[in-house]
């Protein structure tokens, strides 16, 4: 379950490396998209936020991001945050190389170190012999891999991820899935990973959380105990990710949608 979130926490500031405390927001008068959502992220956690369409999932990891400001409730997060999104968005004119330079630009590491970095990271991302390419002569998961590369460059310690692999096909989905596992444990971030694929958020999370359709609310915390690395065909997985998802349908149901 969410770790409770008391006082003592409160001042303990590394605890968790995302908080959220009963997080509203609305859009103009009447679009309530998250009502009073908590929920805490401790670091090197992976953490997959679930829910149907709509239930306010993007705007969560916007507020977290800081792309845009709740009408109610806290965040809180001493971390340095790097975000990666369903499309890799990636700079077309630049090589890979550059496209992953360019997070540490901003940070004005020097040349030499920053194309050190790069390499270091395409490597880790099995691309070390890409670097002079352009996004459009790679695959979908290719360019994935240079996003996550790029979030990687940004050393980060909290990741959030949109349904990075939603657009990809299965079989690249689940080699993704393999690496993005193996970086985690390597590099420990915490993770905040939206989806709307059960089996990713069991393949992938050590709590699930489901959200209610809009508004979106915390209707329930899974705890994911099956041991790593998970198959998103294995039976185990299957088994609890059917429970996950009839209580979705129940949600939804509720919902009317
Ligand atoms: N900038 C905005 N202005 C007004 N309404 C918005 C805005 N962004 C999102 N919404 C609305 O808020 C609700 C939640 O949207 P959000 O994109 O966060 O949901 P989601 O769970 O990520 O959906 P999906 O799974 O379809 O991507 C939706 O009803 C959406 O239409």
């Amino acid at each position: 379950m969410t770790a409770p979130l008391t006082e003592h926490a409160d001042s303990r500031t590394d605890a968790y490396a995302v908080r959220l405390e009963a997080v509203s927001k609305m859009y103009g008068k009447d679009l309530l998209a998250l009502d009073r959502v908590s929920l805490a992220v401790r670091p090197g956690e992976f953490v997959c936020l679930l829910g149907a369409s709509g239930c306010g999932k993007s705007t969560l990891l916007n507020l977290v991001a800081g792309l845009d400001d709740v009408s109610g409730g806290e965040i809180s997060s001493g971390s340095k945050i790097a975000m990666m999104f369903q499309e890799p968005a990636l700079f077309p004119w630049l090589t890979v190389n550059a496209n992953v330079e360019m997070a540490m630009r901003a940070e004005k590491v020097g040349k030499d170190e920053r194309r050190a970095r790069a390499q270091e990271l395409l490597d880790l991302v099995h691309l070390g012999a890409f670097g002079k390419k352009r996004p459009h002569e790679l695959s979908g998961g290719m360019r994935q891999r240079v996003a996550l590369a790029r979030a990687l460059a940004q050393e980060a310690d909290v990741l959030l991820m949109d349904e990075p692999f939603g657009a990809l096909d299965a079989m690249t989905r689940d080699i993704l899935h393999d690496e993005l596992e193996r970086i985690w444990r390597e590099r420990r971030p915490a993770v905040l990973f939206v989806t709307h694929n059960v089996r990713e958020a069991v393949r992938l999370g050590d709590r699930v959380v489901l959200l209610s359709s809009r508004p979106g609310r915390v209707v329930e915390d899974f705890p994911i105990e099956l041991p790593r690395p998970r198959r998103t065909d294995s039976a185990e997985v299957a088994t609890l990710a059917a429970t996950i998802t009839d209580r979705l349908r129940e949600e939804v149901g509720r919902h009317g949608r």
